[in-house]
């Protein structure tokens, strides 16, 4: 269960008490995600969240996670919104820990994905990247190209204990992604991390986006093909076209592709999946046996990247 840093009540009602939120009236750790602390806050008020940032999350890119959620809530998208204490910042420290409070976001995600959800998910990342521009604060994507090679130089040694050739086969795809990588495409801020576990739905309907604690500024394509992976291949690892051709036919409604969008797709959809093969792998090594928090397969990307290693165009996305 992600609750790193546990909280006592009289701590956390003495910190509430610098916000219009209403009293403290119940509170209970989140078991998901990994990341961070997650409270589920009940105030007079009504529910909030409340997040503890722990060690991965960088805190000088804390300012630019909480404005972009404002900005883009601002920009009409479905997203929590950081609560100011009354002395108007957003961002403080709870326990020795910088914490925030966000909106509380009505709706599940998915646990089974069907066609539908794709085709919604397709809208609502087309309207993020649009309600992104003129955001002014930037984030590089360190789990962009430049960043592939030091992780996997640091799982390299016993990346064999995962799959006999398993280094051999990353350092080949990486020569060849490092070498294609395309720089020349539209970019902005993107989600980056847009899995079904951040993308809620109500009544099956999409109700919101949490989780921007990988955003930045990158290839807006590239979320796409994020969320090409995420969302589009099933259990047997077998690939869903018609996932894919509503995804990305609903994006293009509302953001159309350019050309040489379109075509980059299978190459960003190879780097994609390269991103979170090389941090679930570099998890699952050095994951202590019996954390609290289970590391996920890196192979499911391996083989979701030797698809897209072996399609012979965008068309294989379900596109004419
Ligand atoms: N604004 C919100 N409204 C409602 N529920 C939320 C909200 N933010 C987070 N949650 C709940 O907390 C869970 C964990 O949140 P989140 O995915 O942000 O965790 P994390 O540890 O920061 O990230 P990661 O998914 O990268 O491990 C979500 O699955 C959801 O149940
Ligand atoms: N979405 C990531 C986890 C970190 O957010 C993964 O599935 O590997």
């Amino acid at each position: 269960m992600a609750v790193y840093t546990e909280i006592d009540d009289q701590t956390l009602s003495a910190f509430i008490a610098d916000y219009d939120i209403g009293e403290l009236v119940s509170y209970k750790g989140i078991a998901e995600g990994v990341e961070n602390s997650n409270y589920l806050l009940v105030t007079s008020q009504g529910p909030y969240i409340l997040t503890l940032y722990e060690k991965r999350v960088n805190p000088a890119d804390l300012p630019f996670f909480l404005g972009l959620m404002n900005h883009l809530a601002g920009n009409g998208l479905a997203c929590p919104t950081p609560v100011a204490a009354r002395d108007g910042e957003a961002l403080r420290e709870l326990c020795g820990r910088p914490a925030a409070i966000v909106t509380f976001l009505r709706g599940m995600w998915p646990r089974r994905i069907q066609a539908h959800h794709c085709a919604q998910l397709g809208t609502a990342l087309a309207r993020m990247h649009l309600a992104g521009e003129g955001f002014t604060l930037t984030r590089r994507n360190a789990l962009s190209v430049d960043g592939w090679r030091p992780l996997f130089e640091a799982a390299r040694p016993r990346a064999d204990e995962v799959m006999p050739g398993l280094a051999d086969e990353i350092a080949r795809e990486l020569d060849l992604l490092e070498a294609r990588w395309p720089t020349d495409l539209p970019h902005g801020v993107i989600h980056a991390d847009a899995f079904p576990d951040n993308v809620f739905y109500l009544n099956d309907q999409f109700s919101g986006l949490i989780d921007f604690y990988f955003a930045c500024n990158d290839l807006l394509a590239y979320d796409v093909a994020v969320c090409l992976n995420a969302w589009c291949f099933e259990a047997d690892r077998s690939f869903n076209a018609t996932k894919a051709r509503l995804l990305l036919a609903s994006y293009r409604k509302v953001r159309p592709f350019e050309d040489a969008e379109l075509n980059a797709l299978p190459l960003l959809c190879r780097g994609s999946a390269m991103r979170f093969l090389l941090t679930r792998l570099y998890d699952w090594l050095n994951t202590p046996a019996g954390a609290f928090v289970k590391p996920k397969d890196p192979m499911e990307y391996l083989h979701k990247l030797r698809f897209h290693a072996a399609v012979s165009g965008p068309g294989a996305y379900g596109l004419e």
